[in-house]
């Protein structure tokens, strides 16, 4: 009896000693679930799939054929090079090479129509130029594949495609070896020796995701904790790395920590307790799942006490893979306030989820933008194919963040808040042969009486920027078109379906909060046409400027769970990281950085 009790607790000391160790502290609570969290839980999911979160498994099928076909192009493709490289063919045959997903399919919590991103990894004589011309002729060949580009000069060059309904991102690297077997193992810092720039951030995608599932203490709950929170924050308008929120990769380092902090916690209570964590966190206090290591191989790392540059990050979410980066350097100032603001309703939301108040639905109601602000920038967009216009929109949003930074910038402008969702352009309003998207971008001025701002000349820059810059990559063509108007709320019917502004008034007089329906962002095209001309000088005046702001009302949480209330937040956090003061010579200010 002794002996068999003496057994259980030796095996729960020893995954006690695992969970301890997953991450940069030791747990905030230990505490199981109760019956009344699991109870929360199942809410979640069934809440999660209303709204189409998991696939079917024929979805699933579908996707594994795709990835199935992708890995027999890749060994033909690397078998072809092999031969042309004047390799035997016997030798060509076993020369490997293999496909490695990563991203949110590899981490088990796509959602319907999410991509799939996968690293094609090829021996030393199959060089990155073959990938961009012969693979990519490979691939234009395949009936299956529609929508084929190649992103070539990108900061991770990337062959994007969609095949047989699925959008894939396909990167490469080229490993210093002569074979690339099957069961090669990425995750040893050896793979990376004598390999260039772009092979390594290639290949740290598939790194930091299985990092990513290696350091939480229990990968289902971490799935559906992950599920519910990239939910709300694509509902909430706060979902996309390209324009200063967070990517797939930050909300999941987010999510884990947070699964570390609480590692046998249900996901209702992780929910929870994340939003409990980062609407207090000290940014730029960085978020770590890890001691950084050093494997010494001299490529460049996040680290503010060695490169300036880190030190302005604002919000740092660092990947658990060498080399560790930060994965969220294009937030600004305006984009963490808002992310801030929602982490603080998310809270509240949640508490009263949690005490049987509301329901998760509420939690995924997305908040109002249009009724939110009185004065608005839209970015117009032209093209005339679809082809164009992809590559065109794709190109404008991967700047759009510069524009934010100089809005930023503007003494009178207190917030710049660009809504991540396009919208087409009414069909009656534009010429049918062009394709037309827009992005909104909300304005909040400083509180003053008169107001006499002039945009143009910001507005000119950022577009001029952009036409060299589509002109550098050889993309631009005459009818490719970038506009931008400054508009009042009340002109905004004139470029939306008349329900998103009327769902969110609506909405916005049954709660504070919550101001529109899920469904009410959706594009549509049977608006009523933009009478009014267009305001191409981007001038505001105006003598009352300021709109809503979130309410920032303190909660009333509790951060420990029962069992372990000795364990305070505040030491935790202040484990979390080891810090250390230094002196920014460029602005003075000191920042806190990690040691
Ligand atoms: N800013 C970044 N920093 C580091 N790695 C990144 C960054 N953006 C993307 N990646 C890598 O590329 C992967 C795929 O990116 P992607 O934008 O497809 O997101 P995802 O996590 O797959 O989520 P989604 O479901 O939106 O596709 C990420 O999981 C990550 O490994
Ligand atoms: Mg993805
Ligand atoms: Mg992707």
């Amino acid at each position: 009896m002794w002996s068999t009790n003496n057994s259980v607790n030796n095996k729960e000391n020893k995954s006690n000693q695992r969970l301890e160790t997953l991450g940069m502290t030791s747990p905030i609570s230990m505490a199981s679930p109760k019956q009344i969290d699991l109870v929360r839980t199942k809410e979640l999911e069934s809440a999660l799939n209303k709204f189409g979160v998991f696939e079917s498994a024929h979805e699933l099928n579908h996707r594994m054929m795709v990835l199935g076909k992708l890995y027999f192009l890749v060994k033909e493709w690397i078998k072809s090079v092999s031969i042309k490289c004047n390799l035997p063919e016997s030798v060509a045959e076993s020369v490997g090479g293999k496909v490695c997903t990563f991203g949110s399919y590899r981490l088990g919590v796509h959602s319907r129509g999410a991509d799939i991103d996968a690293l094609c990894v090829a021996p030393k004589h199959v060089s990155r130029n073959e990938f961009f011309e012969s693979f990519y002729e490979l691939l234009r060949q395949q009936s299956e594949v529609t929508e084929l580009r190649a992103v070539e000069e990108a900061f991770v060059p990337v062959i994007k495609m969609n095949f047989d309904g699925i959008e894939i991102d396909m990167l490469f690297a080229r490993l210093f070896q002569k074979e690339i077997p099957d069961s090669m193992d990425l995750q040893d810092d050896n793979v990376l020796k004598n390999l260039d720039q772009k092979c390594v951030r290639s290949l740290n995608g598939c790194r930091v995701t299985d990092e990513i599932l290696r350091l939480v203490p229990n990968v289902d709950t971490f799935r559906l904790t992950l599920r519910a929170i990239k939910l709300w924050a694509k509902k909430h308008g706060i979902y996309s790395n390209v324009l200063g929120y967070l990517g797939g990769v930050s909300w999941a380092m987010l999510v884990a920590r947070t699964c570390q902090l609480y590692p046998r916690a249900a996901s209702a209570t992780l929910v929870h307790k994340f939003f409990l964590i980062f609407s207090k966190w000290q940014w730029p206090q960085p978020v770590l799942l890890k001691q950084p290591a050093n494997a010494s191989l001299g490529f460049a790392t996040w680290d503010p006490r060695v490169n300036v540059t880190d030190r302005y990050h604002l919000m740092p979410i660092i990947t658990p893979a060498y080399p560790q980066q930060n994965s969220t350097f294009n937030v600004s100032q305006s984009t963490r306030s808002i992310m801030m603001s929602e982490f603080q309703i998310g809270l509240q939301i949640t508490d009263e989820i949690m005490l049987g108040k509301t329901q998760w639905d509420k939690l995924f109601d997305p908040p109002p933008f249009f009724t939110k602000y009185k004065h608005f920038i839209i970015l117009i967009v032209t093209s005339s194919s679809a082809k164009e216009h992809l590559e065109w929109t794709g190109l404008v949003e991967s700047k759009l963040r510069f524009l934010i930074g100089t809005l930023e910038r503007n003494e009178s402008i207190t917030l710049a808040h660009i809504n991540p969702e396009s919208y087409s352009m009414p069909e009656s309003q534009k010429d049918p042969k062009t394709q037309c998207s827009m992005w909104f971008i909300g304005l909040e001025f400083q509180k003053i009486n008169e107001l006499n701002l002039d945009l143009t000349q910001d507005i000119q820059q950022f577009t001029e920027n952009v036409n060299k810059h589509a002109r550098n990559i050889h993309m631009y063509t005459e009818t490719m078109q970038l506009e931008a108007r400054h508009v009042r709320r009340k002109q905004l019917s004139q470029y939306l379906p008349p329900g998103v502004i009327r769902k969110e008034r609506q909405l916005s007089l049954t709660t504070v909060k919550n101001a529109s329906t899920p469904d009410s962002r959706k594009r549509r095209s049977t608006d009523p046409p933009a009478t009014e001309s267009a305001n191409k000088k981007c001038k505001i005046s105006c003598s009352e400027v300021n709109s809503t702001t979130f309410d920032e009302s303190s909660n009333t949480s509790s951060l420990v769970t029962n069992d372990d209330s000795s364990n305070s937040f505040e030491t935790s956090l202040s484990n979390t990281m080891t810090s250390s003061t230094v002196q920014s010579a460029e602005n003075g200010p000191t920042k806190t950085v990690c040691t």
